[in-house]
C-alpha cells in the first residue's frame, strides 16, 4: 500500500519534517500538521489511510482526538507517538482504537516497521469490508477462488493445456483442490460434453483395481459371472481423473503405462486388445520423484505422467486468498442454512489468515460450515472461531508416513503446531479478557514480557 495517504501530527517541527521525509521517500502521500486541533480538523475534512499522532498537545491530547474520530465514525488507522515513560498512555490510546504506538525517539527502521504493519492490517480490514459488501451479490458459485499470483499462474497453465490431449499430473497437499483443478481442465477442454470420471486409486485393492479400470470377461476369476465394462471404457472420450496415483501397485502401473503409450489395454481374462481415447489427469500428494528413487514407482510411468506437471501450493503459501475463499464458503453455507450473516469480524478474519491450515481449503471449508451452523449472530466473531477451532482439533493430517528422521521431525513439529495453536490462542485471549484488553497487564499476569506477549498476539492475528 505504498500509495497510502498519511497525516503526521506533532507540535515538534523536527519530528514532523523527519517523518515526512522518511515516509515520502517510500512513496507515501504525506501531509503534516503542527497542532492537535489542526490535525483533528484535517482528519474531519480529508480522508487519510493512516495518522501518525503525537499523544500530547497543549490544548487537546491524542486520546481525545481518537475518541472524537470514533464518535464521528471517521475511519483512519492511528499510530500514536509517545514519549519515554508514558507507556500507560500508549495502552490507553490502543484501547481508544489506536492500532499501535511508537516511542520517541525512534529511528527510520522502527518507523517504517510500525507503518508497514499498520497499513498491512488496514489492507485486510478494507478487503474484509469489500468482501462483506459483495457477499450477497457478487461471487459466482462453483468457482475456483484465488487471486494470488500462484493461483493465477495455475489458471494460465490450465488454459493452455486444457484443449490439448496431454496428460496432466497435479501435485499438492490433501485438500488443496486437485480434484477441482482436474475438473477445470476437463471443463475447459474439447471434451467438456463428455464424461469426467474420478477414481481414487487408494481405495481399491490391486486385484479389484485392475478389473475396475480395464473391465473383465465372464469367468476371468471367481465371481466374474458376466462381462464387465471397465472405467476406461465408461470414460470413453471423456477425462479420467486418477487420484492418489502413487497408491497403484507396480503391476497396474505397468498396465497404465501401456495405456498412456498406446491407448491399448486388455480386460482381465481377455486376450482381446481394446482401445481408449480417454484423457488422463493424475494427482498425488506424494513426491513421485522420490518414490522413483526408492524404486516404488515406475520411472517410465513417472515420465509419461509428468509431461505437464502442475503444483497446487498449500493454503499457507497463498494466505492472501484466504479471505475470499472464506467469504465464498460463507455465502454458500449461509444460504444453505437460510441465515443472513454479514461477514467475519476483522480479528476473526485475521486469525483465519494467520492459521496454517494443514488440511488446506477442505479444512477452511469445514470450519466455515461449522461456524455458520453454530452462529446466531449477524457476524462470525473471533470467539466463535476459537470455539470451532477447538472442536476442529482432529488429528492433523499427515499425508504419508515419514520415511526418514528429517521427515519425522517435520511431521512432529506440524502436529504439535496444529494441536498447540488453538491452546496458545485461547491462552492469549483469556489473559487479555481478564486484563480488559490491557496488553502490559495481561503479559504481566501470565509472567511474560510485553514484547513476547504482543509478538504471540501478532502470530495469532489478535488485535486490541
Ligand atoms: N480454490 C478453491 N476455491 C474454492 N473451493 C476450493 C478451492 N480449492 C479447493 N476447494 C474445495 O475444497 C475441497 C477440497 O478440494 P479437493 O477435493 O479438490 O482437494 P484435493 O486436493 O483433491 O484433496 P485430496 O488430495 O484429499 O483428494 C472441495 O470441496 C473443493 O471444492
Amino acid at each position: 500500500m505504498n500509495d497510502a495517504k498519511i497525516l503526521v501530527v506533532d507540535d515538534e517541527p523536527a519530528i514532523v519534517s523527519g517523518c515526512e521525509m522518511i515516509l515520502s521517500e517510500q512513496g507515501y502521500h504525506v501531509e503534516t500538521c503542527l497542532s492537535g486541533r489542526e490535525g483533528l480538523k484535517k482528519l474531519q475534512t480529508v480522508p487519510f489511510d493512516l495518522v501518525l499522532l503525537d499523544i500530547k498537545f497543549p490544548n487537546i491530547n491524542g486520546i481525545d482526538i481518537l475518541k472524537i474520530l470514533k464518535q464521528k465514525n471517521i475511519q483512519v488507522t492511528a499510530v500514536i507517538m509517545t514519549g519515554k515513560g508514558t507507556i500507560e498512555n500508549a495502552v490507553e490510546a490502543m484501547k481508544s482504537g489506536a492500532f499501535d504506538f511508537i516511542t520517541k525517539p525512534f529511528g527510520e527502521e522502527q518507523l517504517l516497521e510500525v507503518i508497514t504493519k499498520a497499513l498491512e492490517s488496514l489492507t485486510l480490514i478494507k478487503e474484509n469490508e469489500n468482501l462483506k459488501k459483495q457477499l450477497y451479490d457478487k461471487f459466482d458459485f462453483n468457482n475456483i477462488i484465488g487471486h494470488t499470483p500462484e493461483i493465477q499462474k495455475l489458471f494460465e497453465k490450465i488454459q493452455r493445456v486444457a484443449p490439448l490431449d496431454s496428460t496432466v499430473l497435479l501435485n499438492g497437499e490433501s485438500g488443496t483442490g486437485k480434484e477441482l483443478f482436474a475438473h477445470a481442465i476437463h471443463e475447459k477442454s474439447n471434451r467438456s460434453k463428455e464424461l469426467f470420471l474420478a477414481v481414487d486409486c487408494s481405495t481399491l485393492a490391486s486385484t479389484i483395481m485392475e478389473s475396475e479400470l480395464f473391465g473383465h470377461v465372464k469367468g476371468a476369476f471367481t465371481g466374474a459371472d458376466a462381462n464387465k465394462q471397465g472405467i476406461f471404457e465408461t470414460t470413453s472420450r471423456g477425462t479420467l481423473f486418477l487420484d492418489e496415483i502413487a497408491s497403484l501397485d507396480m503391476d497396474i502401473q505397468g498396465k497404465l503405462l501401456r495405456v498412456l503409450e498406446t491407448g491399448e489395454y486388455k480386460p482381465v481374462g481377455s486376450s482381446r486388445i481394446k482401445k481408449t481415447a480417454a484423457r488422463m489427469v493424475a494427482a498425488t500428494n506424494r513426491d513421485l520423484g522420490k518414490m522413483v528413487e526408492k524404486k516404488i514407482f515406475r520411472e517410465d510411468l513417472f515420465y509419461r505422467l509428468n509431461v505437464f506437471p502442475l503444483h497446487i501450493p498449500p493454503l499457507r503459501e497463498r494466505r492472501k486468498d484466504i479471505p475470499e475463499i472464506a467469504y465464498h464458503f460463507l455465502k454458500i453455507f449461509s444460504r444453505k442454512a437460510h441465515k443472513k450473516i454479514h461477514g467475519f469480524s476483522d480479528d476473526a478474519l485475521s486469525a483465519l489468515v494467520n492459521f496454517d491450515w494443514p488440511g488446506n481449503v477442505r479444512q477452511l471449508k469445514n470450519v466455515v460450515e461449522r461456524l455458520v451452523i453454530m452462529c446466531d449472530a449477524q457476524e462470525l466473531n473471533y470467539q466463535s472461531l476459537m470455539d470451532n477451532f477447538q472442536t476442529d482439533s482432529q488429528p492433523a493430517e499427515c499425508s504419508s508416513i515419514p520415511t526418514n528422521l528429517e521427515e519425522l521431525k517435520i511431521a512432529k513439529k506440524s502436529l504439535l503446531k496444529d494441536r498447540f495453536g488453538p491452546i496458545e490462542r485461547s491462552f492469549l485471549r483469556q489473559a487479555l479478557d481478564a486484563a480488559e484488553g490491557n496488553i502490559s497487564q495481561a503479559a504481566r499476569s501470565v509472567g511474560m514480557q510485553r514484547s513476547n506477549f504482543s509478538a504471540m498476539m501478532k502470530k495469532h492475528g489478535i488485535r486490541f
